[in-house]
């Protein structure tokens, strides 16, 4: 009986491609995000290799959540793994610069659609005694930048939640992983940057970015890691992606 991986943000980029991935092995695949066309294509493309449950899925939205989970069909509602990667970031402003309705939106997003969606699964997860969590960090949340402020803010969230779930679920068999991916080309930057397409392309000028195939292959990697070992935490970076350094402001004297 192959296992069945529940995958949010399914639509584009890192979630797509777990899907494709995941397929590609035989897992059942529930798959969600907010574009229906998007879910309707990728059960077309993958439903000749495995099972596939779509469901048109916001993660801001608790009913919805309690409600498709309520209402997962079998094979579906025996869960092995969840890939909680649902996510966005909104501009790079300078923290009083900010609109922050978007920052309401990544809080809703990154951090209560992840606990809400985690909190629904977990009874089918715990009822094998050898599900997996793989959270979908950031560098973000362990790196501070300019503007990074509360995208890095709710991925400093996801690790530490990634953390201390695994406490709580010590003897549950269930493993929970925190991935920090560095910079990937995906449609990140596109949202990131409200559709500027030549904003979201000088992020990745000159350099070879991690691409959403790179970290499909590792979450592939993590869920299928025997039962006895959990990967807690890991970094992946592009080579040519590394730290800059100490700001200092040499302008202005502070007045003490
Ligand atoms: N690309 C990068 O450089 C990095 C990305 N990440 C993280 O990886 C994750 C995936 O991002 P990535 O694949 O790069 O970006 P994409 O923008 O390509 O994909 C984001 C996915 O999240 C979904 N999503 C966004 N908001 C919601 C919502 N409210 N409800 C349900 N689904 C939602 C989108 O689907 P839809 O719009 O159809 O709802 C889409 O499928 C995010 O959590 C991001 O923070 C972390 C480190 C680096
Ligand atoms: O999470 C995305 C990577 S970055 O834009 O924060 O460096």
């Amino acid at each position: 009986m192959p296992n069945t991986v529940f995958i949010t943000g399914a639509t584009s980029g890192f979630g797509e491609a777990c899907a494709r991935r995941f397929a590609r092995d035989g897992w059942n695949l529930i798959i969600t995000g907010r574009r229906q066309e998007r879910l309707d294509m990728l059960t077309e493309e993958l439903q000749q290799h495995c099972k596939v449950h779509a469901i048109a899925l916001d993660v801001r939205d608790q009913k919805a959540i309690q409600t498709a989970v309520k209402e997962l069909p079998e094979p579906f509602s025996d869960i092995h793994t969840l890939i909680n990667n649902a996510g966005l970031a909104l501009g790079t402003e300078p923290a009083d610069q900010c609109d922050t309705e978007q920052w309401m939106t990544m809080i809703d997003t990154n951090i209560k659609g992840l606990v809400m969606m985690t909190h629904a699964l977990l009874p089918a997860l715990k009822k094998n005694n050898s599900g997996s969590i793989v959270n979908i960090g950031s560098v973000a949340g362990t790196w501070p930048y300019p503007g990074g402020n509360v995208y890095g803010g709710t991925k400093a969230f996801v690790k530490q939640f990634s953390l201390s779930l695994r406490c709580d679920l010590l003897g549950s068999g269930v493993r929970v992983t925190n991935i920090e991916p560095g910079l990937a080309e995906t449609e990140f930057s596109v949202v990131r940057f409200k559709g500027d397409q030549s904003k979201a392309n000088a992020v990745y000028e000159g350099m070879q970015p991690l691409t959403a195939n790179d970290i499909a292959d590792t979450v592939f990697w993590i869920a299928n890691r025997p039962a006895h070992v959990n990967i807690n935490n890991l970094e992946i970076m592009p080579t040519q992606q590394a730290w800059a350094g100490f700001a200092v402001d040499r302008k202005n004297v502070t007045k003490s």
